[in-house]
């Protein structure tokens, strides 16, 4: 056998170790924010992890239906009601994985480990503190994840008054909202970080998740609250992120595939990719539309909100095209 053609064997042998295995798995809700994690058994591929139910596709399987028969003979249960939540790929050192991720609202029957696998219904508050596989922590981020997100609007829709600005996020709070991006691109610093201390007084912030956006030097001053890094602050977050400093939340906005290749360096925890469709606020920017956010948003293997000209309706065609949800500033108001 020459070189070349042993060359070619051992490549081939390299790729097909390398075929990427598709599993089906489910974060299984309570409506009272639990989820339900499953042990794998010591002798499995990460035993010992917790992990979210599910297993191989069988040949000619659908994600669906690859989902309703492990669930059904891991657990036991019959599913009625489920979305899809995120998709990603991992490469462990001895496979590469995609697992298709459901959220399962309804089901019947009692979960049971039929595998002698243990179960526990853990809070979904406290999921970082379970040991996953490598893959599951854009998971476990995408469980803890909304599927709305708030992004402010600027200063001057609130007549430049931060009391009603305060209202305003007090209704949204309270309508349901747990997850904003505080953006105020039109106000200065000292007025942006009284505006947080307000918020953190208020108590708002034990029901909804705050994203800052401003210099990463700023934003660390502050305990609970994530960071989310535009293009001109990537460079004093790597500096920050570097020294070890790092919120527990923190996201970024990505506009093409191109920027997605100088943004994933900072390990988002989620990502914010627009624009989906054209916007006043940007005219300069082209849409994406959703055939090309569905295609850079799948490499993204974290999760992904749309954003740009959306409106509620929108949501059930953010996540057929695999985002967690959708994020807007009109779109609440
Ligand atoms: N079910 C499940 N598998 C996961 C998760 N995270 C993760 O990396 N995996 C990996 O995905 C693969 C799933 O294989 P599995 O062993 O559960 O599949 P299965 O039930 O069909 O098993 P079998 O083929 O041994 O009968 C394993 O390599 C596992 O480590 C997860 O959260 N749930």
């Amino acid at each position: 056998m020459s070189f070349f053609s042993a060359h070619f064997l051992f490549e081939r042998h390299e790729m097909d170790k390398r075929k990427i295995i598709d599993v089906a798995a489910a974060a299984i809700v309570d409506g009272q924010g639990q989820v339900l994690l499953a042990q794998r058994l010591a002798h499995l591929h990460q035993g010992g992890k917790w992990e979210f139910p599910g297993g191989k596709f069988e040949p000619g399987e659908t994600a669906e239906q690859a989902l309703l028969r492990e669930l059904h003979e891991e657990l036991d249960i019959t599913v009625h009601d489920y979305q899809p939540l995120i998709r990603l790929v991992h490469q462990y050192p001895e496979k590469s994985v995609r697992l298709h991720v459901f959220t399962v609202t309804r089901f019947s029957g009692l979960p049971k480990g039929k595998e002698g696998q243990a179960l526990q219904w853990a809070d979904i508050s406290r999921l970082r503190s379970f040991q996953f596989p490598d893959a599951n922590y854009p998971i476990v981020s995408a469980v803890q994840l909304p599927d709305l997100m708030l992004i402010t609007p600027a200063l001057a829709s609130f007549n430049n008054d931060v009391d009603q600005l305060m209202l305003f996020l007090q209704q949204k709070v309270a309508n349901g909202v747990s997850l904003m991006q505080l953006r105020l691109p039109d106000c200065d610093d000292a007025t942006y970080l009284d505006i947080v201390k307000r918020l953190q007084a208020s108590g708002l912030l034990e029901r909804c998740r705050l994203m800052l956006n401003r210099n990463p030097k700023l934003m660390a001053r502050f305990a609970n609250v994530g960071w989310h890094i535009s293009g001109e602050h990537v460079e004093a977050a790597q500096a920050i992120l570097a020294k070890g400093t790092r919120p527990d939340w923190l996201s970024t906005s990505v506009h093409s595939r191109d920027e997605w290749h100088t943004r994933r360096m900072l390990e988002p925890d989620f990502v914010l990719l627009s624009p989906v469709k054209a916007t006043a606020s940007h005219p300069d920017r082209i849409a994406l539309g959703w055939e090309q956010f569905a295609e850079i948003a799948e490499e993204m293997n974290c999760p992904v909100f749309a954003l740009g000209g959306m409106n509620t309706a929108d949501l059930i065609y953010a996540k057929q095209n695999g985002a967690q949800g959708i994020a807007g500033i009109r779109c609440f108001q």
